[in-house]
């Protein structure tokens, strides 16, 4: 397979649904990729190295995960969200204590249609896990549980650091979920709880300061990939994209706002 017709860099994340972008992801996780592409090449010779850690976002389809990791990793909430297909992909560049370290944000589908074939990507390698669920829907947070055997099923360990993120904490007369409930629930699993909203341009920060405890947690573990090799492929933005996908992903069936909102809160 030809690599540089589907690894290229953009300041946007985009849809690993295709044959290409399995296999380009596959060439990253196991180091292959710098090797492959020239153009690549000269990206390697004149970036540092920086440690990187793969973050999974998981969690009900609407509860805000990608609204959540863009808004970390582009600074905004989206003007248009679809349904993820597959896992989107994206990633940030931080400083911790005067360290740079790449956060590799793992955008998972939360629908079961969309996620089943990529399960097994999703769980490899991975540094961190944030388990997201929306503070207006108390479904999301019953389901739970299902997220969390997700994770042991795919043998994740237990002592990687875990958060919990009730998301559109905007939508203050919707909410359902209540915070002292949730702390109950994280308590024995040892995760941090967090309320907070993607949407609301002045709960920016504490997105960011969310991520970041991650990151803190991290900065002193040990990050799995080489950094070189994934380095090659990704470090002329914060942002790496794996595709320019053959395939559109999306139709308007499965468009977030497709269904008149009545899933899906964004009040
Ligand atoms: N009011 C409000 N709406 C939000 C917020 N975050 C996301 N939304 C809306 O919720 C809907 C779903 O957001 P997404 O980020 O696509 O949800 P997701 O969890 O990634 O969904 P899947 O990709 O299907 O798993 C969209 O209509 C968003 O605009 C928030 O903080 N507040």
């Amino acid at each position: 397979m030809c690599l540089s017709l589907s690894l290229c860099y953009t300041i946007h994340s985009s849809k690993l649904c295709n044959k290409y972008a399995f296999s380009s992801l596959e060439h990253i996780m196991s180091g292959t990729a710098n090797q492959e592409t020239n153009t690549s090449q000269s990206v390697v010779s004149v970036e540092k190295q920086n440690k990187i850690f793969k973050i999974i976002v998981i969690g009900d389809t609407g509860v805000g995960k990608s609204c959540l990791t863009f808004r970390f990793c582009s600074g905004s909430f989206p003007a248009k969200t679809e349904a993820t297909i597959g896992v989107d992909f994206r990633e940030r560049l931080v400083e911790v204590e005067g360290e740079k370290i790449k956060l590799q944000l793992w955008d998972t589908a939360g629908q079961e249609r969309f996620r089943k074939s990529m399960v097994q990507h999703y769980y490899r390698n991975v540094h961190a896990v944030v388990f997201v669920y929306d503070v207006t829907k108390m479904a999301t947070f019953e389901n739970l549980p299902h997220w969390i055997n997700e994770c042991y099923q795919h043998q994740l360990s237990a002592s990687i650091p875990r958060i919990l993120v009730g998301n559109k904490c905007d939508c203050k007369n919707q909410v359902a979920v209540k915070l002292n409930m949730v702390q109950k629930f994280a308590d024995p699993y040892n995760m941090p709880v967090f309320e907070t909203s993607a949407k609301d341009d002045n709960e920016a920060d504490h997105v960011e300061a969310i991520f970041m405890t991650l990151a803190h947690k991290l900065k002193n573990s040990k990050p799995i990939m080489h950094p070189l090799s994934h380095d090659s492929v990704s470090s002329r933005s914060g942002i790496v994209c794996i595709n320019k996908s053959p395939i559109t992903c999306k139709s308007s069936e499965d468009s977030h706002s497709a269904d008149g909102g009545k899933s899906r809160c964004a009040c």
